[in-house]
């Protein structure tokens, strides 16, 4: 269970900039955390995997379990990302970018190779090993990108308007890919859309982050 509990985060030289927010997610439930451009949601995920930046502070808690995420470093938190932009490293082929999320204990270059064929296969890429990841199609990156933040077994994952730059009909087939994918794995996962049928596809439960100062005051800490 993947728990906010009254969630904000100050950057460096300004008060909290959205509203507390508070927040369960089930394992292998999507929530959707939504709002105007602007107010925090990318921000609000940096604080959940621990990529802020340094001069910015965290107010509440998030908890993966029982466990406060907010004393680990990122790497040790085992959350996982997939952004819209830079989905794929550029200067890896396509099975080597999923083999880089691959954790450390599958040893052995047969172990590692079968485990991202295995994956390339599920997401409909087989034969793509030795791509390079420019050539392939927007859903195509998609898919490979997600099955690389997959294949390193993250406690929970985090995407982040994955699926703004695919056309309607890619859109709802990716979508559904994405989903089904982080339900079988039993997560909690954490969509920002600004699209209101990607909330709906989630199912799950659904926040609007509210600038701060739409708050009432006395939130300052
Ligand atoms: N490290 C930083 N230093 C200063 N300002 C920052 C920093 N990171 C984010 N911001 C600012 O914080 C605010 C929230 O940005 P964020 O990207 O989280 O919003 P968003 O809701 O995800 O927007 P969008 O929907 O347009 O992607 C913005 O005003 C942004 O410029």
């Amino acid at each position: 269970m993947l728990h906010l509990d009254r969630l904000s985060v100050s950057l460096p030289d300004t008060g909290p900039i959205f509203a507390p927010v508070s927040l369960v997610v089930q394992p292998g439930q999507v929530a959707t955390v939504m709002g105007p451009s602007g107010v925090g949601k990318s921000t609000l995920l940096d604080a959940i995997g621990g990529h802020l930046a340094p001069g910015c502070r965290v107010h509440g808690d998030v908890r993966l379990g029982e466990r406060s995420l907010l004393s680990l470093p990122a790497e040790r938190r085992r959350i996982g990302l997939l952004f819209q932009d830079a989905l794929l490293f550029p200067h890896l082929s396509v099975g080597d970018n999923l083999a880089f999320g691959l954790p450390a204990r599958v040893k052995g270059r047969a172990a590692r190779r079968t485990a991202v064929e295995v994956a390339l296969a599920q997401a409909g890429l087989a034969g793509f090993h030795d791509r390079d990841p420019a050539t392939l199609s927007g859903g195509q990156k998609v898919r490979a990108a997600l099955m690389r933040t997959l294949l390193a077994e993250p406690r929970a994952v985090l995407l982040d308007e994955p699926f703004a730059r695919l056309d309607a009909g890619l859109r709802a087939d990716i979508r559904a890919f994405t989903f089904d994918h982080a339900r079988q794995m039993g997560i909690p996962v954490l969509l920002v859309t600004h699209d209101a049928e990607d909330a709906q596809a989630a199912a799950g439960p659904v926040v609007e982050l509210l600038a701060a100062e739409q708050f009432p005051s006395g939130f300052r800490r």
